[in-house]
């Protein structure tokens, strides 16, 4: 199998929190089996927590040995610790407070309630990924990447037309110009993300549909963020029927 960009088609918003949520639970069961341990990096936004309260809700939740497994985030919101905006604290109401996974497995951002300022959270986060790197490298291994994509085309915090989609000597990035608030935020650059074994992308809605046909058709990463993100094996857009609205049908995969 080649590493093109992928595009999987779903009925419903439901039918794709669904199939993501099944796809991670067996990909993410294969990782431990061959690897021994998963880093997964998850995002924001509406898909974001739909995927991982589908995985909540999935009768194979507890075959993953959830200690095992190490979540951290694409980026967050600059705000306290608790606050419901922040992608951490959905993911907790979504997954990570009803499973059974140890508290150092699990790698938030910084919070603005804390003692760091923003530029120092984002050192401390590219510290702590170094911590997990792989031998002679500065990052862990990336299993799985999820990532939502806004309607103008930005993932993470990597927003149109911003410095910060062109950064690539750092692994995280304090941001102070979000178009989408809050305008402060923290956020793994481009080329951490493309560092990712796999990254699946998944989107909803009919406000997404100009995105990602921008993307596909092949704009550039200043235009649409997105288009600039590729994983190391695989590239999967997971979509719903109105996202795939302008997506050349020759890229859709026959089947999910
Ligand atoms: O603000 C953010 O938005 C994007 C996309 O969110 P969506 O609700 O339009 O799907 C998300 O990927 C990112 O992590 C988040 O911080």
């Amino acid at each position: 199998m080649t590493n093109e960009r992928r595009v999987l088609v779903h009925p419903d918003k439901q039918a794709l929190a669904g199939s993501v949520a099944a796809r991670f639970i067996t990909k993410t069961l294969d990782i431990l089996d061959d690897l021994g341990s998963a880093n997964i990096v998850l995002t924001g936004g509406s898909m974001g927590s739909g995927v991982l309260a589908a995985v909540n809700e999935s009768a194979a939740r507890d075959t993953l040995d959830w200690s095992r497994i190490h979540f951290w985030w694409g980026d967050e919101r600059w705000l306290p610790a608790g606050d419901a905006e922040r992608n951490d604290q959905q993911a907790f109401d979504a997954l990570l407070s009803h499973i059974d996974i140890p508290a150092g497995n699990i790698h938030q951002f910084p919070a603005s309630d804390g003692p760091l300022d923003l530029d120092q959270a984002a050192d401390s986060y590219a510290a702590e990924l170094a911590a997990h790197a792989e031998e002679g490298a500065e990052l862990p291994r990336l299993d799985i990447t999820f990532l939502g994509v806004g309607p103008d085309g930005h993932i993470a915090s990597l927003f149109p037309h911003r410095s910060g989609i062109q950064v690539n000597d750092r692994t995280v990035i304090a941001v102070r110009d979000s178009p989408k608030p809050p305008a402060e935020r923290l956020s793994l650059t481009r080329p951490v993300l493309n560092h990712s074994d796999r990254v699946w992308m998944v989107l909803a809605g009919s406000d997404k549909a100009p995105a990602l046909g921008l993307a596909l058709a092949g704009a550039s990463r200043d235009e649409v963020p997105v288009g600039g993100i590729k994983g190391r094996k695989r590239t999967v857009f997971f979509v719903d029927r109105d996202a795939a609205a302008e997506v050349p049908e020759a890229l859709i995969a026959p089947s999910y």
